[in-house]
């Protein structure tokens, strides 16, 4: 697809460029527990500053439903941003209305300023025009480097690019470029390994990607929905028993692929979500009624590693287990050190993204021995279905 880069914008100097970034950031305490997403939006950002742009971010966080929710604020963002770009990064507290307009009125060329949280706003979600022309108003040209963002059609991604001057931003380009590159024609078999927690929104694209993998392991939350389904009792574990209709259709559209799809065989559980909660390893018909399954256990963990071995392609988004609390992240570290050293052993094309697939990664101490990390995970999924993004679309020049 065709579209303009920073390259074919001229005589940038003084003009307000909005920028859609991806700041959601893996967050513990007020503090950023992973900088991949803003390390990757950096040089945009440098670009635009250097050459005498105005530079306003636009991003989202979390999903607040349109609500002002204190604790989605972008406000504790803009510091880690200014600290990893090297200069002062002002906030607006709002994206739209005066405290955006007035914020954007004080800026000199040259300047980075960050406006709140797009998602505060019903209009986002829903691609109301009306809020993509208040966004669009505070700028002379949008440019989107948010690719882990560019399966929205929101505002702030699909609106707005069609109400000013469009471009892509340098990490845009280089998201699409990395992945036509290591997953164009890729080396079969290909495993996808799919967990993490957002399973109703990841859940439907999976009835795509069993046509195009060889085999998809299914782990983390995502693994629970489809184990009620087959009737095992998942206790208190996230599960979305709603869509039980849809992981049997999944389940029967893989077989009618010839895709395998591999379950947890075990579970660790625990009836508490924190550190160094008490927890045991059970078989599936042992899940105890108020237990939370936060871990797939020792006997999944052998069988993740010998698809690993089987593949000699690996995409992979969403965590096995609750990573960010220990030790439940003793899945997802194996998974991610097995995969990094057949990579490094050149037997594996690995690839893999999400914000906190990212961090599980670097946690692991696994990401750079990987083919290629994404700062997708949602969007790189569908980007694999061969699905049209429509934060990209818009964007055609
Ligand atoms: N069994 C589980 N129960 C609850 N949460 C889980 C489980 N497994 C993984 N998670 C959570 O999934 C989250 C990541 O999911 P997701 O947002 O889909 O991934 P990504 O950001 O990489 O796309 C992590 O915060 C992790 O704690
Ligand atoms: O974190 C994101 O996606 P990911 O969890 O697929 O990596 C993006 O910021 C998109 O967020 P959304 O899935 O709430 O639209």
């Amino acid at each position: 697809m065709a579209f303009n880069t920073l390259d074919n914008i001229n005589d940038i100097t003084g003009k307000r460029v909005l920028v859609r970034v991806d700041l959601n950031v893996p967050m513990d305490g007020g503090k950023v527990t992973d900088t991949t997403r803003i390390e990757r939006v950096l040089p945009t950002i440098r670009e635009l500053s250097e050459k005498g742009a105005k530079v306003v971010l636009l991003a989202h966080f979390g999903r607040p439903k349109g609500e002002r929710v204190a604790s989605m604020s972008l406000a504790p963002v803009a510091p880690a941003v200014s600290s990893l770009l090297g200069k002062t990064v002002g906030f607006a507290d709002d994206c739209i209305g005066p405290a955006a307009s007035d914020a954007v009125s004080a800026m000199s060329n040259g300047d980075v300023l960050l406006l709140e949280n797009t998602r505060f706003h019903k209009g986002e979600e829903k691609n109301d025009p009306s809020f993509a022309e208040a966004l669009a108003s505070n700028g002379d040209l949008y440019v989107n480097d948010a690719f882990s963002a560019a399966h929205r059609a929101h505002g702030s991604t699909e609106g707005i690019a069609k109400l000013l001057p469009a471009y892509a931003g340098r990490t845009m380009q280089a998201e699409l470029e990395a992945l036509s590159s290591a997953l164009g024609d890729p080396k079969r078999p290909v495993l996808a390994v799919v967990g993490g927690a957002k399973v109703s929104s990841k859940i439907d694209l999976l009835e795509n990607l069993v046509s195009k993998v060889d085999m998809l392991v299914i782990g983390g939350g995502m693994a629970n929905t489809f184990l009620a389904a087959k009737g095992v009792n998942v206790g208190k574990s996230l599960c979305e028993h709603d869509l039980a209709d849809t992981a049997k259709r999944i389940m029967s559209a893989a077989e009618a692929a010839s895709c395998e799809i591999v379950l947890p065989a075990d579970a660790v559980v625990a009836r508490e979500f924190k550190a160094g909660a008490e927890n045991e390893t059970v078989s599936l018909d042992a899940i105890p009624a108020d237990g939370m399954i936060l871990d797939v256990g020792v006997a999944s963990i052998e069988t993740v590693a010998s698809k690993i071995d089987t593949a000699k392609t690996l995409v992979w988004n969403g965590p096995l287990g609750a990573f960010e609390i220990e030790p439940f992240d003793t899945a997802t570290v194996a998974a991610a050190r097995h995969a990094a050293a057949n990579t490094k052993a050149g037997k594996l094309n690995s690839v893999a993204g999400g914000g906190d697939t990212v961090a599980a990664l670097n946690h692991a101490g696994a990401a750079d021995d990987f083919s290629y990390v994404s700062t997708a995970g949602g969007a790189f999924l569908e980007w694999l279905e061969g699905k049209e993004l429509p934060g990209v679309k818009a964007l055609e020049a």
